[in-house]
């Protein structure tokens, strides 16, 4: 058993209120567009480019630029301007500390590229532009799997099967209707009339001497730098970027179902079930970035977005930052109600445990659809955060697994936090692999060949239980409950299965996701033994396959299809 299980909140230092200088302060409201801070250090990234892809962005074409130097850390004490115009309490942080974080660049470093308009000159091309007056070479996006690439067209495989474009298939894409607004600028639909795809459009405008632009471009740039590298079912998928004249047009997989705050506004608090399975999904896209020294710094629910499956991206990466072995940061971003108490306290920086924490008040947001110490007014819920040992309220009505859960993310020691991968195995997410052994089982029983007309694999029996402590104990004695439905007669079974909309990944009832998707379950992923995971126990399954379980680990791998795209290795 994991001693950090049964670890208590470990004590908290009751900080000074030193850092906390310099409010400006007025009550965030639900709607508007929320200004970021874009005075981090390392903010400075080169416009993306692919690992592998060599053409694409044309961004070496900006990488040299030199735009602005406000990644350097100044002598100011910590800033804090607050925005009212829009919603769930953010606010635009701009701290500065003494002396550059680790890792910080300084005000020497190469900073974001920008666009042609912001002075920059192209390294790849004498001109940098196209004959249309388009920096060339962008990479033109098309969405995984699109038929139509042009045959002109450069692409480049990722390894993932995403091809992405770098020519001729720009015009293919048609700017549509407003998805949503937010910093940088506004979010539209995409399509593409050859092959039928959608994506969303994030775009910037770019004015030349505007220094707002020139922020809101270098922070989009870093989101582009991020996003870029990343692939995962559980965070939205980057497509491309195309640099014009008039603004920075960012390509990302569509996400149609909006953000969980956006669901929680028009349905209210989740039921369990939901936010369980919201979780797992959160908890699988955090651990991948998180393997990735990555941090998200800006967890909460207007930043996760949810597909009609209920399959669940994370998405605004503007944040994101990505941390080197020994560095920590000790710039302020995020979202205050969501704020872990190292970056309200400011003090010996911070790292990836601050998403963690912003976790545990998502999951209270899901369940009361307000984040942790929305009472508060700002100011006062930032001290309530950086200088109290109290803990938000955790609602009665939750499971003792799903407090257990919060009250890990909610330690006020970022050390003592569990990490995205602990978090994979608590009995509060790990318990949803029970839910779907058993109901392949059901489904097995119910269907007993599969579309191919091969007999399904044998259910994956789960037996393993174990016994775990948590901060109240009672995982040491309570057995963990099964789901009642799961024990239904075959016929209600079948029912029930039969009446489940048929439905690619992850439904929102996902709980009962295998039982409709029996035709997609495949034997295990050669990336298991990627994810460290092969010196487990490997346990054989009657179709020959062979399914590696940890019976502390209880996680296994389908193969899910992205519609259009090229399947993807889940991770459930
Ligand atoms: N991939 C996507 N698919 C569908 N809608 C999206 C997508 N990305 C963003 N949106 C919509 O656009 C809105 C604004 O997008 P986003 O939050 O990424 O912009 P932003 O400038 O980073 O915002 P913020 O101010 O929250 O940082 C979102 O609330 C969402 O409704």
């Amino acid at each position: 058993m994991p001693t950090w299980w049964g670890k208590k909140s470990s004590k908290t230092k009751d900080h000074g209120a030193t850092n906390l200088l310099h409010f400006n302060f007025t009550k965030p409201n639900t709607n508007g567009p929320r200004p970021k801070s874009f005075d981090d250090a390392s903010s400075g990234l080169p416009l993306p480019r692919p690992a592998d892809q060599t053409l694409a962005f044309g961004s070496a074409s900006l990488s040299g630029s030199s735009v602005s130097s406000t990644g350097s850390y100044d002598d100011h004490a910590t800033q804090i301007n607050i925005n009212s115009s829009k919603g769930q309490g953010d606010m635009k942080f701009s701290a500065r500390s003494k002396s550059p974080g680790p890792g910080s660049r300084g005000p020497t470093s190469p900073t974001s590229p920008l666009h042609p308009k912001l002075h920059v000159l192209s390294l790849d091309s004498p001109t940098g532009r196209q004959e249309d007056g388009r920096s060339e070479c962008h990479p033109l996006p098309l969405p995984p799997g699109s038929p139509t690439s042009p045959p002109t067209s450069l692409s480049n495989t990722r390894a993932n099967g995403m091809t992405e474009q770098t020519t001729g298939s720009l015009s293919k894409w048609k700017k549509g209707k407003l998805l949503g607004r937010g910093t940088f600028g506004h979010v539209y639909l995409g399509f593409n009339s050859d092959s039928g795809h959608m994506c969303a459009i994030k775009e910037v405008r770019v004015v030349s001497d505007d220094q707002t632009s020139k922020e809101c471009l270098k922070q989009l740039n870093q989101e582009i730098h991020l996003l870029s590298q990343l692939s995962h079912p559980n965070i939205v998928q980057y497509y491309g970027s195309d640099l014009g004249e008039e603004a920075l047009s960012v390509y990302l997989e569509y996400v149609s179902g909006g953000s969980i705050h956006k669901l929680l506004q028009e349905y209210g608090a989740f039921k369990e079930p939901v936010i369980q399975n919201y979780t797992r999904q959160i908890v699988s896209g955090l651990s991948y970035l998180h393997g990735r020294n990555t941090v998200h710094r800006d967890i909460k629910g207007a930043n996760i977005l949810v597909d009609p499956n209920g399959e669940i991206k994370l998405a605004d990466f503007g944040m994101a930052k990505h941390i080197n072995a020994s560095a920590s940061m000790l710039s302020f971003k995020g979202s205050p109600y969501w704020m872990a108490p190292e970056v309200v306290m400011n003090t010996n920086g911070y790292s990836l445990p601050v998403d963690i924490w912003s976790l545990g008040c998502t999951i209270l947001e899901m369940a009361t659809s307000k984040p942790p110490w929305s009472q508060y007014e700002g100011v006062a819920a930032i001290f309530k955060i950086g200088n109290s040992k109290d803990m938000p309220e955790i609602p009665d009505h939750l499971s003792s697994e799903a407090k257990n859960f919060i009250q890990l993310c909610l330690q006020r020691d970022p050390s003592a936090r569990p990490t995205a991968q602990m978090l994979l195995n608590h009995p509060f997410i790990r318990d949803q692999s029970a839910t779907k052994a058993t109901n392949v089982r059901i489904t097995n029983e119910a269907f007993p060949n599969m579309c191919d007309g091969s007999r399904t694999p044998p259910a994956l029996e789960y037996s393993s239980r174990r016994s775990l402590t948590s901060l109240d104990g009672d995982y040491a004695t309570k057995p963990i409950p099964v789901n009642p439905r799961a024990a239904r007669s075959p016929r209600d079974n079948t029912r029930m299965i039969t009446s489940l909309p048929v439905s690619p990944c992850s439904s929102p009832m996902r709980q009962y996701g295998p039982a409709h998707k029996s035709c997609l379950l495949s034997p295990p992923h050669p990336t298991h033994a990627m994810m460290g995971q092969n010196t487990l126990p490997s346990y054989p399954m009657r179709s020959n396959a062979t399914f590696t379980l940890d019976p502390f680990h209880e996680t296994s791998f389908y193969k899910a299809h992205t519609p259009g795209g090229s399947p993807r290795t889940r991770r459930i």
